[in-house]
């Protein structure tokens, strides 16, 4: 089994990126956003961690966390969000740890795992190739704000707690420059598949 593990910063394209070697190439794909969100919900390996860091206000009526309240906190105080990270991320590598055991037991001949932290958290480690996808900040910015109404504050307040390019150029195999159409994507991913 290959791993390909896909980084970048918020809005860059990763997921839409994961779609399509989902679809054509038959990957099975990891969001560790997704998980994130997963142990964090009631009952949840995180929840009562979450909520004693940042006060009972963040749960909702349906007991929910609210994600919102917990995004405009973290994002404006770098201390709040390592202590976040520290609760969320090793549940999250474990549960990707079992999910590739499962999938290279399952005969999974691709896996590609998606985390915007995937450097960071060394899942490197655990990958055949790291694809960083580079998207300029300004067109991030503008995707964001029409696809899912952040705001231009949000976006650069987000970008700001992120890895520099620098960063993530220099321990990624593969840069895929995902400014332009998706046919042009499309074709870069085809040469870092053939790269694999
Ligand atoms: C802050 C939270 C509650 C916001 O949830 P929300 O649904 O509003 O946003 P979403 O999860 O889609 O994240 C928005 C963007 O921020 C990025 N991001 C999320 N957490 C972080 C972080 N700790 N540091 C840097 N970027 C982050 C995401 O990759 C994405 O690009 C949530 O992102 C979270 O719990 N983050 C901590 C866990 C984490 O680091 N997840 C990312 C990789 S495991
Ligand atoms: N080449 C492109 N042309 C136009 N729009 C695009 C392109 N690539 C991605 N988008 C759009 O940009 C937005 C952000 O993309 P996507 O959700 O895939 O980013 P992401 O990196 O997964 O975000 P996050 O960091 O929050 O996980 C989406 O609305 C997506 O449809």
């Amino acid at each position: 089994m290959k791993i390909i593990g896909i980084t970048g910063g918020v809005g860059a394209g990763k997921s839409t990126i994961l779609d399509y070697l989902s679809q054509k190439y038959d990957a099975y794909v990891i969001q560790a956003d997704k998980i994130g969100h997963l142990v964090m919900e009631p009952g949840g390996l995180c929840y009562e961690h979450v909520i004693a860091l940042f006060g009972r206000q963040i749960i909702k009526n349906d007991k929910t966390i609210d994600r919102k309240q917990v995004s405009d906190v973290v994002f404006g105080n770098e201390l709040m969000r390592q202590s976040l990270d520290a609760i969320i991320h090793p549940a999250v590598k474990a549960y990707i740890l079992e999910e590739i055991r499962k999938q290279r037991q399952a005969g999974c001949r691709l896996l590609v795992i998606e985390a915007a932290l995937l450097l960071e958290e060394h899942y490197e480690e655990f990958c055949n190739n790291v694809w960083y996808i580079h998207t300029d900040a300004e067109i991030r910015i503008r995707r964001l704000m029409d696809s899912r109404g952040y705001t231009r504050e949000k976006a650069e307040s987000i970008i700001a707690r992120q890895g520099s390019e620098e960063f993530f150029r220099k321990h990624s195999d593969y840069v895929i420059i995902n400014n332009g159409d998706l046919k042009t994507t499309w074709k870069q991913i085809e040469e870092g598949i053939k790269l694999l």
